[in-house]
């Protein structure tokens, strides 16, 4: 079997995955038409063609103006049935989805149309699709602690449909110790909890994050790799990475793939898990981003293998569902 089309086949789970992110251009403009929206750009490619960045918040500027067209829960529902669809495409049978409620709620659309567009795609999509899901809500780290306790209240009304809590935005200036209490009352109140760190802030952030947000897992974390004691500690205590690597090429957060820390961290034995971030805007899909590792670093079946155990083992699923999906993979393995 071709490795693409084995990279492909293989079940696998995504972990790090922003739905405003997965907005296409296409998707924009019709949304944009059916709210009746008016966009600066003239066609699809004009808007394409502006997707050059020079780092995290140049991405963001653009990520957010974009996700003004999501008004109605339909355009929610729109936006996650067709990132299933690529999903069920690319064999991802569990996904784990961050949300910006902050995003939205700020430009007055209600918490409750978000999240009931965005929960009704997934479970028609775990009737229909097979694809089991879980709702992470993420706090934007750029706006005040208040905003974000605001938010975690709202949140509580819809606790059966959120299984955690993350931070994203920018990063730089806002280090997860500005969210010490906020992290607090959401586990206090059940919530899985994830943060970004490490992704352009230092190895510093990612002690933070385990350390006093306490998180189960960090969003990249690829500049670990600057502190010796900081890759032990997440080794000793199994904290997985979910690492995004065209993401952070186009970020600019390496040169180029080949210079990308994924390989020694992946060779320290952590659990690395590999995800798309916000593909609409980086260039692919969660296979496309096993194929660029996979051509970069010359990645055996062994290892694509052992990255999509992975991303079963980090997800916030029981271990009894671990062990089926794995063994999904060993079926796989042995065709
Ligand atoms: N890569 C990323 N880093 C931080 N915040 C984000 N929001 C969406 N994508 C993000
Ligand atoms: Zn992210």
């Amino acid at each position: 079997m071709d490795m693409n089309v084995f990279i492909q086949g293989i079940p696998k789970a995504e972990l790090h995955l922003h739905i405003e992110g997965t907005l296409e251009p296409e998707t924009l403009f019709r949304l944009a038409e059916r709210n009746g929206i008016r966009i600066k750009f003239n066609s699809v490619e004009a808007l394409r063609q502006a997707y050059h960045f020079d780092n995290l918040q140049s991405f963001l500027d653009i990520y957010y103006e974009g996700a003004g067209v999501l008004q109605k829960e339909e355009d929610f529902y729109d936006l996650t049935w067709e990132y299933l669809l690529k999903a069920k495409a690319q064999n991802i049978r569990h996904v784990e989805i961050f949300f910006d409620p902050q995003t939205h709620t700020e430009r007055g659309i209600a918490f409750e149309t978000v999240i009931n567009g965005i929960y009704h795609a997934l479970s028609d999509g775990a009737r229909t699709l097979n694809i089991s899901f879980c709702l992470i809500m993420c706090f934007l780290r750029h706006l005040p602690e208040s905003e974000a306790m605001a938010t975690l209240s709202q949140a509580l009304d819809f606790k059966d449909k959120i299984t955690g809590v993350g931070l994203d935005s920018s990063e730089y200036g806002h280090p997860p110790s500005k969210f010490i209490r906020v992290f607090e009352k959401a586990r206090k109140e059940g919530f899985m909890t994830v943060a970004h760190a490490g992704e352009e802030g230092p190895a510093e952030y990612i002690w933070e994050a385990i350390q006093e947000l306490k998180v189960h897992r960090i969003d990249h974390g690829v500049r670990a790799l600057e502190d010796k004691s900081l890759i032990s500690e997440l080794k000793r205590r199994r904290i997985p990475l979910t690492v995004c690597p065209l993401s952070n090429v186009k970020l600019r957060v390496f040169k180029d793939i080949r210079t990308h820390s994924f390989k020694t961290l992946f060779d320290q034995g952590l659990c690395v898990t590999v995800n798309s971030d916000d593909p609409a805007y980086f260039g692919g899909y969660v296979v496309e981003n096993y194929i660029a590792l996979q051509n970069a670093f010359q990645l055996t079946r062994d290892d694509i293998a052992q990255l999509a155990v992975n991303s079963f083992n980090a997800a916030f699923i029981s271990q009894d569902k671990k062990d089926i999906f794995i063994e999904q993979i060993k079926n796989f393995m042995a065709e």
